[in-house]
């Protein structure tokens, strides 16, 4: 009986953060590294599914990283990133859209409707629902900045009950163009921006954004953010992530957050607990 009483209880906990989050449209960005194990796949379904099953409507943007540099290296195709970004020729960009619009976008919405969602893959191409142009094509190639996001699209998904799952590859405007290769964490704030989220959340490798004793900050506003990417603390790969939740909450999203996709439930523990887990960024 006391088992039984205390599962209540801890259902009665989360039912203020149930109510706040209700309706809201959260964006989740899914790191490669959540994706590592089988067993972190099952638990990230299970926290969607929850989610989705108490009202809050997910849209999932995922990455895919280290599975494209994998490919790439199986094709001894050379590649090279800048500033965290992903130098893309024709040919990288083939294997980035195989990689990420073919395995990747499949495998997860495979594996959230083997656990009862109704989840639907789409990349930026589908409905040209996302364009891009050159970040610059001298120094990067393919790889573009986000132009337009047509929300109406994503929210037509939202409104039929539909977990969309987004591939971050973006729509040329010509004719017979092969498409922009966007950094995934970028292609989600954007995305959020767009629809009017009220959270975005990072699942990545780290506990969140550290110092340089490898401490965790647990809050960062813009000037803090500024401050440790001018002096290198954040470097490599956080630079986007960091950027893309400064865009985020520039554009209206309340909180963005950067958390630990290493801990299994880590997303229930950020939206369900008071404590939270990681690095939150605020206006
Ligand atoms: N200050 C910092 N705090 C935490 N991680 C950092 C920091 N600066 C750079 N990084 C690096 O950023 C990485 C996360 O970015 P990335 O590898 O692109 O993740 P993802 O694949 O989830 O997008 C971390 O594993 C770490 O190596
Ligand atoms: C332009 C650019 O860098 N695109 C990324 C897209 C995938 C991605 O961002 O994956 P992660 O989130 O796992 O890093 C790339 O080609 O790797």
């Amino acid at each position: 009986m006391q088992k039984k009483i205390e599962t209540v209880k801890t259902l009665l906990d989360a039912l203020p953060f149930i109510k706040e989050f209700t309706k809201e449209i959260i964006v989740i960005k899914y790191g490669g590294s959540a994706q590592e194990t089988p067993q972190l796949k099952e638990k990230f379904a299970e926290d969607i599914l929850l989610m989705y099953l108490v009202g809050i409507r997910p849209v999932i943007v995922h990455g895919g990283g280290p599975k494209i540099n994998d490919m790439l290296e199986a094709l001894k195709i050379d590649s090279k990133f800048i500033d965290g970004q992903r130098v893309t020729s024709k040919e990288v960009m083939r294997i980035v859209e195989m990689v990420l619009s073919g395995e990747i976008n499949k495998d997860i919405v495979s594996l959230l409707n083997s656990h009862g969602a109704k989840a639907i893959g789409v990349s930026g191409k589908d409905a040209h629902f996302i364009t891009a142009k050159p970040k610059d094509f001298a120094k990067w190639g393919l790889t573009g900045n986000i132009t337009n996001v047509k929300a109406d699209v994503l929210q037509k998904l939202i409104d039929d009950k539909f977990i969309p799952v987004i591939a971050p590859i973006a729509a040329g405007e010509e004719m017979g163009h092969p498409g922009y290769n966007i950094n995934a964490d970028l292609c989600a704030s954007y995305v959020a921006k767009a629809i009017g989220a009220n959270k975005i959340i990072f699942l990545t490798d780290t506990a969140g954004v550290l110092n340089n004793d490898k401490e965790l900050l647990e809050t960062l506003t813009k000037a803090e953010v500024e401050a440790l990417k001018a002096d290198g603390t954040i470097h490599g790969g956080m630079v986007p992530k960091v950027d893309a939740c400064l865009e985020a909450i520039e554009g209206g999203v309340q909180k963005a957050h950067i958390i630990d996709g290493r801990i299994e439930h880590s997303m229930l523990l950020e939206l369900f607990t008071s404590e939270g887990v990681g690095t939150q960024i605020i206006k």
